[in-house]
């Protein structure tokens, strides 16, 4: 069994985006600048927006956060997303995902100008990337993409199985799989909650992708000897074994199932570490304007 180390191929891959970076500031005199918009003091996203503004300084970009507390209103968040959209210095944005109930993340998404969407969750750019157009591609399927890429996994012909349907990684996963590229060219199953009779799918699986939000939901009797497993999973829980007080799981049930694998991903990390490292590649591609004038 190979461990798929997201710590090791996203400082790999982060040391290739400085180098560009520092192309670009030679350049143009600019960084590239990523704004982030954080509603709320959810815990986890807390966490993953500290970190994605650390790993931009660190690869030489500018960052910036907006914060709102969560009784901000939705048209507040919209005013402000149509200063961010005319706003020419900045790169790209993105707006942390949950948002409180009373905002509807689907008008938030809309209201991105596409162009600088590099979180890829704008309809314009999901169209494109089902259509193998250049786009920005979202960060955790784009990030999964990037790892399979650098530990030469064969997609092409594989029997992949994606676990839920989620807008921002089940759905986008299950397109860039069976899309004619490569990593791709799988014959991709999209299960979630109506699925019946989910093993009978997982047991035929070449490659899993848990991304269900539950707590260890791939078990070891799911999944067939020699699978490539994908744990997409951040459940939270609260924890006196850790100093942060709280203690990270997948979706799968790494203990069990590692051992009948050809690949797996541990949590944490894997997969987490490659949605940052994304989300810095379409930064820096929004600004060198690779797909978008
Ligand atoms: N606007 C967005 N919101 C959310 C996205 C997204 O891509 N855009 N994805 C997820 C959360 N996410 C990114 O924001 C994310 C999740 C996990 C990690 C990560 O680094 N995980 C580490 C562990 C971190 C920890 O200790 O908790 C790991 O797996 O090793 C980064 C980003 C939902 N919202």
């Amino acid at each position: 069994m190979t461990l798929l180390d997201g710590k090791l191929v996203s400082e790999e891959l982060k040391k290739q985006i400085a180098i560009e970076a520092a192309e670009l500031l030679e350049q143009t005199g600019r960084k590239p600048h990523l704004v982030a918009i954080l509603v709320g003091n959810d815990g986890g996203s807390e966490t993953y927006v500290a970190s994605k503004m650390r790993n931009c300084e660190k690869v030489g970009f500018k960052s910036s956060l907006i914060r709102y507390n969560d009784s901000v209103s939705e048209n507040e968040l919209l005013i402000k997303i149509q200063e961010l959209n005319l706003d020419s210095s900045i790169d790209g944005f993105i707006v942390q995902l949950p948002l409180p109930k009373h905002i509807n993340p689907e008008k938030v998404t809309e209201a991105i100008d596409y162009k600088k969407d590099v979180d890829g969750f704008h309809p314009i750019n999901l169209g494109r990337m089902q259509r193998n157009l250049p786009c920005f591609l979202p960060a955790t399927p784009f990030g999964i993409m990037l790892m399979l890429e650098f530990y030469g996994i064969v997609t092409a012909g594989k029997n992949c199985v994606v676990i839920g349907r989620s807008n921002i990684v089940g759905s986008p996963m299950s397109i860039l799989m069976a899309r004619n590229a490569n990593p791709g060219n799988a014959t991709v199953t999209l299960t979630h909650s109506k699925t019946i009779n989910l093993k009978e799918f997982t047991l035929k699986a070449d490659i899993i992708i848990a991304a269900i939000g539950q707590k260890n939901f791939v078990t070891a009797d799911m999944v067939k000897d020699g699978a490539v497993v994908i744990d997409v999973g951040m459940n939270r829980e609260i924890s006196t074994e850790t100093k942060s007080g709280f203690k990270l799981y997948g979706d799968v049930d790494f203990d069990n199932v590692a051992p009948k694998c050809s690949y797996i991903t541990p949590v944490p990390g894997g997969v987490g570490l490659m949605t940052i490292v994304s989300l810095l590649k379409n930064t820096l591609s929004a600004a060198k304007k690779e797909f978008y004038n």
